[in-house]
């Protein structure tokens, strides 16, 4: 073990199992258990990672002859290992539950504080809560999460709902998250959805689909007229969509292999049972006629743009749709004559993104609010109930490594209360702040669309094959496009190629950027730049443009960072320190 243990004990299993019994260690990062008795040798140590570990139960008995013992059971969600051969396939992620039988003292009292104790502590590594030095003093938990699931049934190749529940709902149980999960029935129903929100009765909107979703939510959110509060609100994204990202992005940032379909869905559902978050950058995106988008992803035209659109009626293919759609493109290429403006950023340093301390993700302590008012297609609608409040006892779903239903109950506990740390960053409800308009923040750095750029911005103009405009590492799940990009460097990363590539080259960057390698090397016709702001201004007259995958009316718009306007779900989040 490389870590000083913080807790160390001797448990019995459950269920009893030949009488085994186990050595537990509790580490910052690590649950070790070493079976003792019968025949430790028969087993060798396991180690849970607290990493892979989504949350951890006290239990009771119902069994007479138990009635002096407490339990404490730990959901966790291990990858497994890959398949070996010439291609190795995915992963993903198994469960693996463990129950503990706390039963050396007399007293059920005694034996119940102990369980409490280790629950609590399991708890607060997990959610990256500090714990005191020897995990000897009670630690206080803020209390659960509430949060609002909006899910596409048609999103990706339309498996939303059946991932969510398989694979989503348990885990949020078994990590004390409440939710509401509403299906969307039409394109904007999100939008119009979160507009209307209590914010006060959330903790967090997280939406399961692509990216398309997510930006309905957030251009939902800025159009409240207490957009600035409503962007204290966290959000997460659980990817069931063909274009996902930003769950690759956050898949990257906390250090996974790259993954795709359920493997990126358990991943980014493991880390949002971990409630870290981070600030996210915003893009006010303004076109010809005035209107005004947020985005949290890229602007893009030409190449990369009519792919994304074009692969559209591939959409049964999932995430395949858009390497079909690439081939097709690369053989009828087009150019686009254009006028490419940007005010130029400092370049980031560099090496892989630094790991930010993050703040936690829950709002600041105090009385719980008021339940969920009912929202439409709620997850009762569909025979899912939502878990019940961790004061109610219940009984968990029985499975082979844990207690038979009827068996164990669920213990209540305390009512979690402590702060989360970061959280004075803001929480919903806070007042916009002060010189910031109705509808969002000014954008200060940006002239009239009529009027020439200023004269610190840098104009490039001729045919170009694609301008993108990124502000995330991924362009798509497993599209590394920008490895230097971070959440909220407040960094927009310009990207053109012009005309002149061969096709050959187009697919040798391309396929650089799938792979995760370097990409652009001995490319002279591509350009590279870190951007504050800039115009795009097409020249050529028909085209597409989109913002975060969404097709937006073709024809000059502009753009500027606004650094960390919005909070994400990132779950990576370094060990908290131990308080002295
Ligand atoms: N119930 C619904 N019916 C039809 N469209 C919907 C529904 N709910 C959301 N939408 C729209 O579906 C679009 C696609 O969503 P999203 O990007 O999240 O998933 P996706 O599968 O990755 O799709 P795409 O790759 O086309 O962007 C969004 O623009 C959203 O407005």
């Amino acid at each position: 073990m490389s870590e000083e243990p913080l807790l160390h004990g001797e448990f019995g299993a459950h269920p009893a199992a030949g009488g085994a019994r186990y050595a537990l260690s509790l580490t910052r990062t690590e649950l070790h258990v070493q079976r003792l008795a019968p025949r430790p040798e028969a087993e060798p140590r396991a180690v849970l990672r607290l990493a892979d570990v989504v949350g951890c139960h006290t239990l009771r008995s119902r069994a007479p002859a138990l009635a002096a013992a407490a339990f404490f059971a730990v959901y966790a969600y291990p990858p497994r290992p890959r398949p070996r051969g010439p291609r190795p396939g995915p992963r993903g992620r198994q469960r693996a539950a463990r129950t503990f039988r706390v039963d050396q003292a007399p007293r059920y009292e005694d034996n119940r504080r102990l369980a409490d104790k280790w629950a609590r502590a399991i708890k607060c590594l997990v959610l990256g809560v500090a714990l005191s030095a020897d995990a000897e003093a009670p630690a206080v938990l803020p209390r659960p999460r509430r949060l609002l699931l909006l899910l596409n049934p048609f999103g990706g190749r339309g498996r939303a709902l059946q991932w969510c529940q398989s694979h989503v709902l348990p885990m949020m149980a078994e990590a004390g998250i409440s939710f509401n999960l509403v299906q969307t029935e039409r394109a904007n129903h999100a939008r119009e959805l979160v507009t209307g929100i209590s914010l006060a009765e959330w903790d967090g909107i997280v939406t399961l689909s692509g990216d398309g979703l997510l930006f309905e939510v957030v251009n939902g959110l800025m159009e409240r007229r207490d957009w600035a509060a409503a962007l204290r609100m966290p959000l997460g994204i659980l990817p069931c969509g063909s274009g996902n990202a930003l769950a690759g992005a956050v898949n990257f940032h906390a250090g996974l292999p790259p993954a795709l379909g359920v493997e990126l869905l358990q991943n980014c559902a493991v880390l949002l049972c971990h409630g870290a978050l981070s600030p996210l950058d915003l893009v006010s995106v303004t076109t010809a006629s005035g209107a005004r988008c947020f985005s949290f992803l890229s602007v893009a035209w030409g190449f990369v743009s009519d792919v994304d659109i074009e692969s559209e009626k591939y959409r049964h293919m999932g995430a395949a749709r858009f390497t079909l759609g690439t081939a097709v493109r690369l053989a009828a290429l087009h150019t686009y004559r254009g006028r490419l403006s940007y005010l130029p950023a400092p370049e980031p340093p560099p090496g892989p993104p630094p790991r930010r301390p993050v703040a936690r993700s829950v709002t600041a302590p105090g009385p719980l609010p008021p339940p969920p008012a009912p929202l439409p297609r709620a997850v009762s609608d569909l025979g899912l109930c939502p878990e019940p409040e961790p004061e109610a006892p219940r009984s968990l779903p029985g499975t082979p490594e844990e207690p038979p239903p009827g068996d164990l109950e669920a213990l209540a506990e305390a009512p979690g209360e402590a702060p989360w740390p970061g959280d004075a960053a803001g929480t919903p409800g806070d007042a916009p702040p002060p010189g910031d308009a109705p509808g969002g923040p000014v954008d200060d750095l940006l002239v009239p669309l009529g009027q020439p750029v200023p004269p610190s911005w840098v104009t490039l103009e001729g045919d170009f094959v694609l301008v993108l405009a990124l502000y995330q590492t991924h362009l798509g799940a497993e599209l590394l496009a920008a490895p230097r990009a971070r959440f909220d460097e407040g960094v927009i990363h310009l990207c053109y190629v012009r005309a002149g590539v061969s096709r050959a080259a187009l697919a040798r960057l391309l396929l650089a950027m799938a792979r995760g390698a370097p990409w652009g090397r001995g490319c002279p016709q591509l350009g590279r730049v870190p951007a504050r702001a800039f115009r795009l201004e097409p020249l050529t007259p028909r085209g597409v443009l989109t913002v975060d995958g969404e097709r937006v009316e073709y024809g000059p718009l502009q753009a500027q960072i606004h650094r960390g306007l919005a909070r994400l779900l990132t779950g990576a989040h370094p060990r908290p320190p131990a308080t002295p």
